[in-house]
């Protein structure tokens, strides 16, 4: 559709409404006419004067008879109207529409909409709606009318007009993206029709047809541009073709004090084929908390290591990095592999020497947050990169990183289990493996739900754990508006716990805290020294502390259920049992269900299922945060299943035609690779 027109060139549209739709988003006519009705109301169901009922709210079409206008008292303009059909006369009333007698003219035809009152033996009108009928298509009434979400100084009537104007203008424009042979195949509407019946529906049935053709529409763009954009990378650019051998990586997982999970052996031979393939590998691990992802981190970077090439893991915060660095260090070291920490705390010239090294090669393995992205940091051979926690870094971070190397290959790694119609979306570039085991020998975290009162008893539960040796975090209420307040809360908490358990060590961590300082809590929980960790949500992922047993969360309706899960996911991950509690003193059903489906169910991929439903995938989390449009039709918990046939369309599609240089794909073309260039300079 080739609608770039600008809106002033539609009647009604002055500079100051431009304005306000700008604020709308909306400033071509392409963005207007997909700017769809919230809502709709039947008003095509036309009743005779005789048929109106009382009380209700009728539409009805008659001729005007007489009109009145009465002031009965300053500030109130009554325009009376008499109308009548051959069944029968009434009242019309309008209040203070000091333009209207001007518009209506004796012998005209008008159709009406508004609630039917009695009154002095006459049936009286409050009119809500109302058209003249003239030759054109009514729009405000008689028929199945639109409502749209709007902002102040528009009227539901200037929505209407205007997106009628704009589908007229355009009727010779419409550029359809589908052959008419797909069309047919897929039953979908042209878009022409597709964009007339969502505005103006002649039916229910035919406005659902033209929602599905939308979202089908809106879904395939995107997946096309995605799976354009991971062809690219592989097809067009020559990978690493990492060595076949796996001495250092196997010799790994013959020290590893236990045997892998039958997941992780999948995942490692999916890794491996990509690997060892000259494609750069884009791949998505998706875990359940406490699955085992870092083994399989390290064995792909010892892969690329036995090759004589460098590995980096990036993670989200500072203390995963450590951690990270920590665990790797220990399996690293006695197979002589050289592992390093690119710590935010590091001096300038600190820095520079790790950079330096990292340049000659005296590293094989670099670890670190998003520092690892600067400009200065430069490898001798970037063979692989391992993302963690990926939903916090966007699709341009990624590619940063993978900018410091000739293609290497990428590991993402995720550690909130998502459900898969969002999984395409968000990574509808990454081929996915799934780490759906948990490691054996696992209990299920014993979760419950309490209430203020409970209190004391909670009390008597946390020192009874703490005798037998186990470690516990809280997790504060989260202030969103202020991370001042956030740690203020934070501080009191772990003030009174240190006075209601004088015989044990409190720790406390929150995002204000220096990197060092945060350092040596992690570590001293980490060794036993603390043995109650007061934290704001800066542990939300990722952090293992297998003797930790106890979670608490304080005012837990305000975190969603994934961030619960993974809350939770912090303790079950030795052999003893553990529990979750969660605090909160809310009597609203929406939150208390919401807890209640966390008690009973410990797989993460149904949890994300219950949350997506629940809270919606702008909630779950920001889509534009990663570099993604955000969906104008579709809804990923409600259209799932389009999805996938878009999905799956957009692969077949592909398969024939790699860049969709055929004729008969023009239009598609240039819309997907519109998409592409908004989602790469994002
Ligand atoms: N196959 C296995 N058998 C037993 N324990 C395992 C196995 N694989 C990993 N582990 C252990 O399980 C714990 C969790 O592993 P890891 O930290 O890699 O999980 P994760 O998937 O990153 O979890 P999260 O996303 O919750 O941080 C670690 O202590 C790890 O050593």
């Amino acid at each position: 559709m080739e609608t770039k027109s600008p809106l002033q060139y539609l009647k009604g549209v002055g500079p100051r409404r431009v304005k306000i739709l700008a604020k709308l988003g909306i400033e071509t006519e392409e963005d207007l006419l997909y700017h769809l009705p919230r809502r709709y109301e039947d008003r095509s169901n036309l009743k005779t004067i005789s048929q109106l009922r009382v009380g209700e709210t009728e539409t009805t079409i008659a001729y005007i008879r007489r009109i009145e206008e009465l002031n009965p008292r300053k500030g109130l303009l009554i325009t009376k109207v008499y109308i009548q059909d051959n069944t029968g006369s009434a009242i019309a009333l309008w209040y203070n529409q000091s333009y209207l007698k001007k518009q209506l003219a004796l012998g005209a035809q008008l159709i009406i909409t508004g609630k039917v009152d009695y009154r002095f033996g006459q049936k009286e009108i409050a009119v809500n709606e109302y058209e003249l009928v003239s030759g054109k298509t009514s729009l405000h009434t008689g028929r199945i009318v639109p409502f749209y979400p709007s902002t102040e100084g528009l009227n539901q009537r200037f929505w209407r007009e205007i997106q009628h104007q704009a589908l007229a203008r355009n009727a010779e424009e419409f550029r359809e993206i589908f052959t008419p042979e797909e069309l047919q195949q897929l039953d979908l509407l042209p878009v022409k029709e597709a964009l007339r019946e969502i505005h103006f529906p002649s039916s229910y049935t035919q406005m659902e047809k033209a929602r599905y053709r939308l979202v089908f529409e809106e879904f395939y763009l995107l997946q096309l541009a995605l799976l354009v954009l991971r062809g690219n990378s592989q097809k067009s650019a020559k990978g690493i073709a990492h060595q076949k051998e796996n001495k250092l990586p196997e010799r790994f997982v013959q020290n590893l004090p236990f045997p892998l999970t039958g997941a992780q052996r999948r995942v490692l031979a999916e890794i491996n084929g990509d690997m060892e393939s000259s494609y750069p590998m884009q791949r998505l691990i998706q875990g359940d908390v406490g699955s085992g992802k870092t083994v399989i981190a390290a064995w792909g970077l010892l892969k690329a290591v036995e090759g004589g090439y460098q590995g980096a893991l990036m993670a989200p915060t500072e203390i995963l990095a450590q951690q990270h660095y920590h665990t790797l260090t220990g399996w690293f070291a006695p197979l002589g592999v050289k592992t390093a920490l690119l710590k935010g705390s590091l001096n300038r010239r600190e820095k520079d020497l790790l950079i330096e090294r990292v340049m000659n090669r005296e590293i094989d393995v670099l670890v670190g947050t998003h520092a690892l992205i600067q400009e200065n940091v430069e490898f001798a051979d970037l063979g692989l990169v391992v993302i963690d926690e990926q939903h916090r870094f966007g699709v341009k971070q990624r590619s940063l990183l993978e900018e410091k190397g000739q293609q290497p290959d990428v590991l993402v790694m995720s550690a909130t289990p998502i459900p898969r119609t969002l999984a395409l979306t968000v990574y509808g570039d990454l081929d996915i493996s799934l780490l759906d085991e948990l490691p054996p020998g696992r209990k299920p975290v014993e979760t419950y739900c309490i209430r203020e009162e409970s209190r004391g008893k909670l009390k008597m539960f946390l020192a009874k754990q703490l005798s037998l040796g186990s470690q516990a975090y809280i997790v504060c209420p989260l202030v969103e508006e202020s991370e001042t307040l956030d740690i203020k809360n934070a501080t009191t908490l772990a003030e009174n716990i240190k006075r209601e358990f004088p015989s044990y060590n409190i720790g406390l961590l929150h995002g204000q805290m220096k990197a060092k300082e945060k350092e040596k809590i992690m570590q001293d929980f980490q060794h036993g020294r603390v043995h109650i960790l007061v934290s704001t949500t800066v542990i939300e992922v990722g952090v293992n502390v297998p003797n930790a047993t106890v979670m608490i969360v304080e005012d837990a309706e305000r975190f969603g259920l994934a961030q619960l899960h993974q809350l939770r996911g912090r303790v079950g991950r030795g052999n003893a049992q553990s529990y979750c509690i969660l605090i909160s003193s809310s009597r609203n059903p929406a939150v208390l269900e919401r807890l209640r489906i966390l008690s009973k169910t410990q797989d993460g991929f149904k949890l994300a299922e219950e949350d997506l439903k629940l809270r919606g995938p702008g909630e779950f989390f920001g889509m534009r945060q990663h570099g993604l449009p955000e969906f104008k039709v579709g809804d990923l918990a409600r259209d799932g299943e389009i999805l996938l046939r878009a999905r799956h369309m957009a692969l077949k599609v592909l398969q024939k035609d790699p860049y969709l240089r055929e004729l008969s794909y023009k239009n598609l073309h240039d819309k997907v690779w519109s998409l592409i260039k908004k989602m790469v300079k994002y």
